[in-house]
């Protein structure tokens, strides 16, 4: 388990601007040394927030969007289209102004794909189709995630892993389907905890007083069925982006000493 590391921002504004800066750096060292990148999205206004920043940014083109790998940590399983899917808000926000290749870019299925109602077998299809982009080296689950980014909502759920529920207590399966989720729409499509853990990077972006007791709840020391934040990290880097609004509930201990 890597130690959280905490960045906090003036503002939730500069905090997308700023996670946004930094993700285009981290894509381009990581095309610069192995030839692609893989990043693992995720919704909500946060996750939104940054990649419209990133849109915007002046060094977006510095990536070479034809060789980057993009999934989603959870996905509201609803009809292709539907305007409250997360792949539709990345596209609106992001996706459609870059050149990615098509062939590499994979969105959880939606609700009136190939799968129907099940959302079962709509989770079994994406943990296949992440087991086919998994290398070796990857013990065949899913691949390497150069960074996995994931909203916290103010109960501390991140993806669509909501404390107490089946989902969050998944040990096996790297995605699965929910019902029930507090967070409307109730059906959705989530990768468990051991697959958001197998990424090198867990960055957690948490902006807004309405997570100043997630954030303070989910760092300190709180357990992961009751507070999934606590349980998403990266096998090299957990980073915690923040605005000031959603630290203000920290221990001063945990408090990053050169903060907004
Ligand atoms: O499908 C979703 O809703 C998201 O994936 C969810 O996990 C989101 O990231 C958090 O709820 C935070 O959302 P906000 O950033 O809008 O607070």
């Amino acid at each position: 388990m890597t130690t959280p590391q905490l960045v906090v921002h003036r503002d939730k504004e500069l905090m997308a601007q700023a996670a946004a800066a930094r993700l285009i750096t981290k894509v381009v060292d990581a095309q610069a040394s192995r030839g692609s990148a893989s990043v693992v999205l995720t919704g909500g206004r946060n996750g939104n927030g940054l990649l419209a920043a990133l849109a915007a940014a002046p060094a977006r083109d510095a990536v070479d969007w034809s060789r980057i790998d993009l999934w989603w940590g959870d996905e509201r399983y609803l009809p292709e289209g539907d305007p409250e899917r997360n792949y539709t808000q990345a596209r609106e926000a992001l996706l459609d102004a870059v050149p990615l290749d098509p062939k590499r870019v994979h969105p959880m299925p939606a609700s009136d794909g190939p799968h129907g109602a099940g959302v079962e077998a709509a989770a079994e299809a994406y943990a296949a189709e992440l087991a086919r982009a998994a290398g070796p080296e990857n013990h065949g689950s899913v691949p390497t995630f150069d960074v996995l980014m994931l909203g916290v909502g103010p109960d501390t759920h991140v993806a669509s892993l909501f404390p107490e529920l089946p989902a969050v207590r998944e040990t096996e399966r790297t995605v699965v389907g929910v019902h029930g989720a507090p967070k409307p729409p109730p059906t959705r499509v989530t990768l468990t905890l051991p697959a958001i853990r197998s990424a090198r990077e867990v960055w957690l972006l948490a902006a807004g007083e309405d997570k100043a007791q997630a954030v303070a709840i989910a760092l300190s020391g709180a357990g992961e069925i009751q507070a999934p934040a606590a349980g998403a990290y990266g096998r090299s880097r957990t980073l915690w982006l923040l605005d000031a609004a959603a630290a203000a509930q920290l221990p001063r201990s945990l408090y990053p000493p050169a903060s907004a």
